[in-house]
C-alpha cells in the first residue's frame, strides 16, 4: 500500500534516499548517475525514483520546500517504506568566509521553526547529522580530492523578510549556511531512528547578494549527489 502522499508500491524504494527540494533534480540525478532508474512515486508530481548504484539499490526523490514539506515526505519514507538512510543534497545562503560553491556537511540545524519544540516539550533540542554518515562524507570527500566543509547551518520558515536581526545572531555563532529545511530533518531522524546527512552547495551569498548560475547549481548538484553516493558504499 502507498502512503498519503507517495504512491511508490512497497519494496519500490530504497532504503536509502538521495533527498533534493525539486523533483525535477531527483530526475536529473537520478537519470545522471543511478543505473536503471525507474520513477517510482509522482503524487502532486514529488518526483521519485530507484536505480542502482554500484549494484545496490537507491533512491532518489524531491522533498519540497521547508520543513512542513520536507518532514511529510520524510516521515512517510520511514514509517511506511523502511528507509534508513536520507541524505539531503541542497542548496544554501553563505555567510562569513564561505564562497560561492563551497560544499557543507552540516553537522547541526538551528532553526527560527516551531517544529522539533512541538515534539519536544517546547524545550530546544540539538538538531544534528548522523556521525557516521557526516564521518563517511569527510573521509569521501577527501578521496574525490572534493573540497567540504563541516559547518552550522540554520534552517529558516523565511524565505522572504525573516528576522532582520537573524543574519547578525548567526555570524555570532558562527553559522554560515542559510536554508530552509536541515533542522527538521535532523529532528526527525532523532525521533524516527533514520539515520541523515545533508550536503549543500553554497549557491548565495548574504554579504554580496551574489547568486549563483544554472548551470553551476547543476555541476553542484552532481557534484554532491556522488558524495552521497560515495557515503552509502558498505563498510
Ligand atoms: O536547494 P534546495 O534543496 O531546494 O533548498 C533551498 O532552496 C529552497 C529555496 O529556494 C529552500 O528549500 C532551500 O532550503
Ligand atoms: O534557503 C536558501 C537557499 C539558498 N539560498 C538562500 O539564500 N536561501
Amino acid at each position: 500500500m502507498s502512503s498519503a502522499h507517495i504512491d511508490a508500491a512497497p519494496g519500490q524504494i530504497a532504503d536509502t534516499v538521495l533527498l533534493p527540494g525539486d523533483p525535477l533534480r531527483a530526475r536529473f540525478v537520478a537519470q545522471a548517475l543511478l543505473a536503471d532508474p525507474q520513477q517510482v512515486t509522482a503524487r502532486r508530481n514529488m518526483l521519485g525514483f530507484t536505480g542502482t548504484w554500484n549494484g545496490r539499490p537507491v533512491s532518489v526523490m524531491g522533498g519540497g520546500m521547508g520543513i512542513p514539506s520536507t518532514a511529510i515526505y520524510v516521515t512517510e519514507l520511514a514509517r511506511s517504506y523502511g528507509v534508513r538512510r536520507i541524505i539531503r543534497i541542497g542548496t544554501c545562503g553563505g555567510l562569513g568566509d564561505v564562497a560561492m560553491g563551497e560544499v557543507l556537511l552540516a553537522q547541526s540545524g538551528s532553526t527560527d521553526s516551531r517544529f522539533n519544540r512541538m515534539q519536544f516539550g517546547g524545550h530546544d533540542l540539538a538538531a544534528s547529522a548522523d556521525f557516521g554518515l557526516l564521518r563517511a562524507a569527510v573521509d569521501s570527500a577527501a578521496e574525490q580530492d572534493l573540497a567540504v566543509r563541516v559547518a552550522n547551518v540554520f534552517s529558516t520558515d523565511c524565505f522572504y523578510d525573516g528576522d532582520p536581526q537573524v543574519l547578525d545572531h548567526l555570524r555570532r555563532h558562527h553559522i554560515i549556511g542559510v536554508e530552509m529545511e536541515t533542522a527538521g530533518l535532523y529532528g526527525l531522524a532523532m525521533r524516527e531512528g533514520f539515520r541523515a546527512l545533508a550536503i549543500l552547495t553554497v549557491s548565495d551569498l548574504f554579504a554580496t547578494g551574489e547568486s549563483m548560475p544554472a548551470a553551476e547549481r547543476e555541476q553542484g548538484l552532481i557534484r554532491m549527489a556522488k558524495l552521497a553516493l560515495a557515503c552509502t558504499e558498505p563498510g
